[in-house]
């Protein structure tokens, strides 16, 4: 298990009848091929770039040659732009975050209806100051992983209403840390989630959300 855990609802293929939830699909094709077999790698490549670049201070010329080599790439992935739904970013449940480059890297660890656990890694990219992470990084999997366990508790869509992060000690960068994320109640189309994110014993910060169960149809 990398991004997700892969027996669930999601991975029902799509079809052109199926249902619009608040823009997502409430049933999308889910498969490890979109982006072949060494998409893993360049997202990986990208993130060691994204690394480099935040901690990198280049020669004028040196930022002249990237920029030259930056544009022949975007020209390459420009012939190639797809919907969100054909992306193999976000639906590679194979890799880590599920292919989404803009996500931390973490891996599933074990997912269902009592919650997630995962492994994450906050990279160089990720910095916040002082060699620690950014807390908007801490919330962007506070989130990821909250909608995660909202959606395998309830089997369905859920959006976030509201998200609060207590940083409770710093998240240190490079070190593999474990998330946790479940449910603690429901309420009809209301689900509360609590998160915590440890290093080893040590908490780091800990969240409370609330996931709205979108309906049928719902934008
Ligand atoms: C596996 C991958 C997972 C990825 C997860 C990623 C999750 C995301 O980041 S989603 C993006 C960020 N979120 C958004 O953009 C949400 C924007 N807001 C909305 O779309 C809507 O306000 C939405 C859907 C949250 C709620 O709207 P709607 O469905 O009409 O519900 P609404 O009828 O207003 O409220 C339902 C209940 O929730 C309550 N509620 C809604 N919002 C809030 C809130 N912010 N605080 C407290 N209560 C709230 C209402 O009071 C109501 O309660 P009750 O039933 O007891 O009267």
């Amino acid at each position: 298990m990398k991004g997700a855990p892969i027996d669930q609802k999601w991975n029902v293929p799509a079809t052109e009848e199926s249902p619009l939830e608040g823009g997502f699909r409430a049933e999308f094709e889910v498969t490890t091929e979109r982006g072949g077999p060494r998409y893993g790698e360049l997202i990986e490549e990208v993130r060691t770039f994204m690394d480099k670049v935040r901690y990198a201070s280049p020669t004028p010329e040196l930022a002249d040659e990237i920029i030259d080599d930056l544009k022949l790439f975007n020209a390459k992935l420009d012939t190639l732009l797809v919907d969100e739904w054909h992306t193999p970013s976000g639906t590679r449940v194979d890799l880590p975050s599920r292919g989404n480059i803009t996500l931390p890297p973490y891996e599933v660890i074990d997912g269902g209806e009592d919650g997630v656990t995962a492994s994450v890694e906050f990279r160089r990219f990720h910095l916040g100051g002082n060699g620690v992470a950014h807390g908007g990084h801490v919330a962007v999997v506070f989130d990821d992983l909250g909608g995660m366990a909202a959606t395998l508790h309830v089997h369905g869509i859920a959006r976030t209403a509201y998200l609060t992060v207590n940083y409770r000690s710093l998240t240190p960068l490079e070190t593999p840390l474990t998330m946790r994320t479940w449910a603690e109640r429901r309420e009809g189309r209301k689900i509360f989630v609590k998160g915590t994110l440890h290093d080893g014993d040590r908490l780091c910060a800990d969240m409370e959300a609330l996931f709205i169960q979108l309906r049928p149809g719902q934008a």
